[in-house]
């Protein structure tokens, strides 16, 4: 398990975090919602074991994630950021090659794997290509290759993938063939998958379970039916959601309400949550 039990964390004198408590299952995908600003990528960064903590723990199977070791934490959890721009020339290859560097293996099994996980993300043709050369959504696909090729290893002890905005530069048909492998992945290899999303629609259809954030907290958690409402939706992207019910849905779906007049904001204003102009 990885859990976040009563984590603080204050970053250039403001608390980003107050209070969270949570926990990561192998075999689940989670997700973490909430608003620009609302703390997702600190919080990851913090399950990460990157972050310092002002309060509270991040334990990985039972232990403080920041006493690992680089090599055997690398074993253990995988995470794919927001910036992952190789700064010179690698292929595509080599870059899914470095997911393998925490194991000791001959390099023809690392490239045997390595092929493997491009295949899965669908670049197979990809691999002696540059990847200064792919598009944004073919690159964040191979990051996530290199991110899984990471966790691929012997022992008994539960991995754990982090994934901060995973679709931000996919396409329509990609962003549900990643979540789908991503679900998979928790399913069949016992990963336990936390990513941070901003398409509320693809949380509801594949998390096993979400937690929404607003000001540094977590508001509401559990599977999708239960914490997922028009309300708190509506309260933590302080913006009118409403559900959206029609035969050939399976699952919740969410919309914002349709308005007669642009809103105004208030920036300010952590308690109103928008107003309409009145023009
Ligand atoms: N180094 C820093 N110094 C001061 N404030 C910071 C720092 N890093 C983040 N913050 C603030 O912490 C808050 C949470 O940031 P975070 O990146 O976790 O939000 P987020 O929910 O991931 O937002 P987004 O959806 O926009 O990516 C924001 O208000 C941000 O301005």
């Amino acid at each position: 398990m990885l859990e976040a039990i009563g984590v603080k964390v204050s970053l250039g004198g403001e608390s980003v975090l107050r209070d969270v408590s949570l926990a990561a299952l192998p075999g689940e995908l989670g997700v973490v919602l909430g608003a620009n600003g609302a703390g997702k990528s600190t919080l990851l960064r913090a399950l990460s074991g990157e972050l310092p903590l002002t309060a509270g723990s991040v334990l990985l199977h039972d232990r403080p994630v920041q006493g690992f070791k680089a090599v055997a934490l690398a074993k253990y959890r995988a995470v794919l950021s927001q910036q992952f721009q190789v700064a010179y020339h690698m292929s595509v290859g080599e870059v899914a090659m470095l997911g393998r560097y925490p194991y000791t293996e001959p390099l023809r099994r690392s490239r045997e794997l390595a092929r493997k996980a491009l295949k899965e993300v669908g670049l197979s043709s990809f691999w002696g290509r540059s990847v200064q050369t792919l598009s944004g959504g073919e690159q964040q696909r191979v990051h996530f290759a290199r991110a899984l090729l990471q966790l691929q290893g012997e022992g008994e002890h539960s991995r754990f993938l982090l994934l901060d905005e995973p679709t931000a530069s996919l396409d329509l048909k990609w962003q549900h063939e990643l979540l789908q492998l991503a679900r998979h992945c928790a399913q069949e290899r016992n990963i336990g998958v936390v990513a941070v999303l901003h398409d509320i629609n693809l949380a509801a259809r594949y998390a096993d379970r979400v937690w929404l954030m607003q000001n540094g907290g977590v508001v509401a958690s559990g599977p999708p039916g239960q914490s997922l409402s028009a309300e708190a939706l509506s309260r933590a992207y302080r913006t009118n959601v409403q559900p959206v019910t029609h035969n050939s849905l399976s699952y919740l779906h969410f919309t914002v309400a349709e308005r007669t007049a642009p809103l105004l904001i208030d920036q300010n204003s952590k308690n109103s949550n928008y107003v309409e102009a009145n023009l």
